[in-house]
């Protein structure tokens, strides 16, 4: 089937290998200045996860197995390779809990290392490994977009406006993004009107990345407070949500960005239709259900400071920053093997079974 839209690469690179080292935009600094980080050893990589320098549930897997890559470059020869990488795994591992890409991509490096012959050059392959993960990804985010705004035509006629909360772009991914790789792919067919970009407190993914994303590519973006949500499902038209994904379980519970699960609750409320795209490497068929996925919970001072100024002192804080939306809020969930309507553990279980794309 011929496309109808194109998209043009970002002409940044959030994840980048350069010849032997790993190369990271630093999200910390965005939209302000464009800072590169590079990693040498699987211990800076999992420091640049663990700090947000790069960040976004499939972005984190690529860097991860890069990591490992550099890992088995800086050892160069051993008798027993997984014993002799352990501690990279190890640390990449526990650099930040809830997004399964990092878990995911790191069993595709361990599997990778197990089936390669004796005489293997270790360095050169599991690198080669890492690389067909980053392409891989990309792949995804076309299939996603492709499959996203057949959903999108589905069900409107005319230009949409959307809502989307946090950062699933291309800073967040391998490639073009999942969330707004459906964005941007319903732009470039002429289907979307607008998107609203939540600001996403307190990390405010949505106002430094979302927004700075869209205007570069050119697409219509308003920028909202969080809070304005509601208001905005009850004044302007507006026909889905469209968020990615950190956690999939195998009933179809979505955890994302703390946010999310509002997001669902009001858009249930006011008939809005809501769209969850992730690759299939988000979705943990290992977990029933959503509240067995673990939640990180950051430093309060993420949200006692806002550009420096103090906001308050001596208050605890409680900054859990993902939530789990229940399956049944949610009507479609967007994978590049396939499209899952009303997700169920049922309708999971087969689209993970499924080889070829849809
Ligand atoms: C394609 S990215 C999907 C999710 O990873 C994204 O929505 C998100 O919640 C990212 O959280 P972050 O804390 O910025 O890593």
């Amino acid at each position: 089937m011929s496309p109808d839209f194109t998209l043009l690469p970002e002409t940044f690179k959030a994840v980048e290998w350069c010849s032997d080292c790993l190369r990271l935009l630093d999200q910390r600094h965005l939209p302000g200045q464009e800072l590169y980080q590079n990693c040498d050893d699987a211990s800076q990589v999992a420091a640049a996860i663990r700090d947000m320098v790069v960040r976004g549930a499939p972005a984190i897997g690529v860097a991860a197995a890069y990591g490992i890559a550099l890992a088995a470059r800086r050892i160069a020869q051993a008798d027993d390779w997984e014993s002799a990488l352990a501690d990279d795994f190890a640390c990449l591992e526990v650099a930040r809990p809830t997004a399964v890409n990092l878990t995911w991509a790191l069993r595709m490096m361990r599997e990778q290392l197990r089936r390669l012959p004796a005489d293997a050059d270790v360095p050169a392959r599991l690198l080669q490994a890492a690389e067909e993960i980053h392409a891989g990804d990309r792949e995804a985010n076309l299939s996603m977009a492709r499959l996203g705004l057949q959903v999108l035509r589905r069900h409107g006629r005319g230009k949409q406006k959307v809502l989307t909360h946090c950062n699933a772009g291309a800073l967040a991914t391998g490639g073009y993004g999942t969330a707004l790789g459906v964005i941007r792919a319903a732009h470039a067919a002429g289907v979307l009107e607008r998107v609203y970009a939540d600001e996403t407190r307190p990390w405010l993914q949505g106002a430094r990345l979302t927004a700075w994303e869209l205007v570069r590519g050119g697409v219509p973006v308003t920028l909202l407070a969080d809070v304005t949500a509601a208001h905005l499902m009850k004044t302007e038209a507006i026909s889905w949500v469209i968020v990615g994904a950190d956690r999939i379980a195998a009933n179809g519970d979505v955890a994302n960005k703390i946010g999310t699960y509002s997001l669902a609750v009001l858009a249930m409320h006011h008939g809005v239709r809501f769209m969850v795209v992730a690759p299939t490497s988000t979705i943990d068929m290992s977990l029933e259900e959503g509240e067995l996925i673990p939640l990180e919970e950051r430093s309060g001072d993420e949200l006692l400071q806002v550009g420096g100024q103090d906001l308050t002192t001596g208050a605890e804080v409680f900054n859990p920053v993902f939530d789990v939306t229940p399956a049944d809020l949610i009507d479609v969930i967007v994978t590049e093997k396939g499209i899952v309507e009303r997700p169920d553990a049922r309708k999971l279980a087969e689209l993970m079974s499924t080889r070829r794309l849809h």
